[in-house]
């Protein structure tokens, strides 16, 4: 690895209720690597990826983000540090897919929006908005936003599950590329195919 870790998970737990959603993890995640989630439905896969993107608070631990990410709270990471792929996807209705992507990466010069639209095979879809799309071309196009301002940490929650065997090894490409060009990307996943793109496997439960 190059260096230390990105981002450092420490004992992170949470319950809901009476509902354990996480048991205490730890782990640290490095540039440069693709790292699956795995574990049963229920483990708590979206509930620490929600965490340690900074959208849910832990009952217990902590997450720490480590250059090149700034010492700043996950939550006010902006997209050229935090590439976000929810499971609810959550593109801006308002925006055409292209400037979902292209809102993005609105603070970085150099930002490739044609060239992911193309790789994600949504070129054809580019002045749409998200609501006159399918599912899967949203989750894509959700896929290309996480990656257009080049962050070094990506979280995405199983970005395949949408996607046909095709489509879905588009995704596992821009993945598996931006983690090459030095990114950290952690995926959940329940996909083989993203098992078997993966650097590494962390299975919960
Ligand atoms: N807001 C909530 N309120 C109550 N319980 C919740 C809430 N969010 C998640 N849970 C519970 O926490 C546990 C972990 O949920 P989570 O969605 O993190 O699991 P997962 O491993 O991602 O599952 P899947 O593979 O089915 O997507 C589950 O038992 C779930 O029912």
């Amino acid at each position: 690895m190059n260096g230390g870790p990105i981002l450092t998970v420490s004992g992170v737990r949470k319950d809901y209720g009476r509902t354990t959603a996480l048991a205490p993890v730890s782990l640290e995640l490095y540039p440069g690597e693709l790292v699956v989630l795995t574990g049963p439905s229920g483990s708590g896969k979206s509930t620490l990826l929600m965490i340690a993107g900074g959208w849910e608070t832990p009952d217990d631990g902590e997450v720490k983000p480590h250059p090149p990410l700034p010492d700043v709270r996950m939550a006010e990471q902006p997209w050229e540090h935090l590439g976000v792929v929810p499971q609810s996807i959550s593109l801006l209705d308002e925006l055409t897919i292209e400037d979902n992507l292209a809102f993005a990466a609105r603070r970085t010069g150099d930002a490739d929006v044609a060239g992911l639209l193309a790789a994600l095979d949504l070129t054809h879809l580019a002045g749409r908005l998200p609501g006159e799309t399918s599912r899967g071309e949203q989750q894509r196009a959700a896929v290309g936003r996480a990656l257009a301002a080049g962050a070094s940490l990506v979280l995405a929650d199983e970005p395949t599950s949408h996607q046909d065997r095709r489509r879905g090894a588009l995704v596992l490409d821009v993945l598996r590329a931006a983690a090459d060009r030095g990114a950290s990307v952690l995926i959940a996943s329940h996909d083989p195919v993203a098992i078997g793109r993966a650097d590494r496997e962390i299975t919960l439960g």
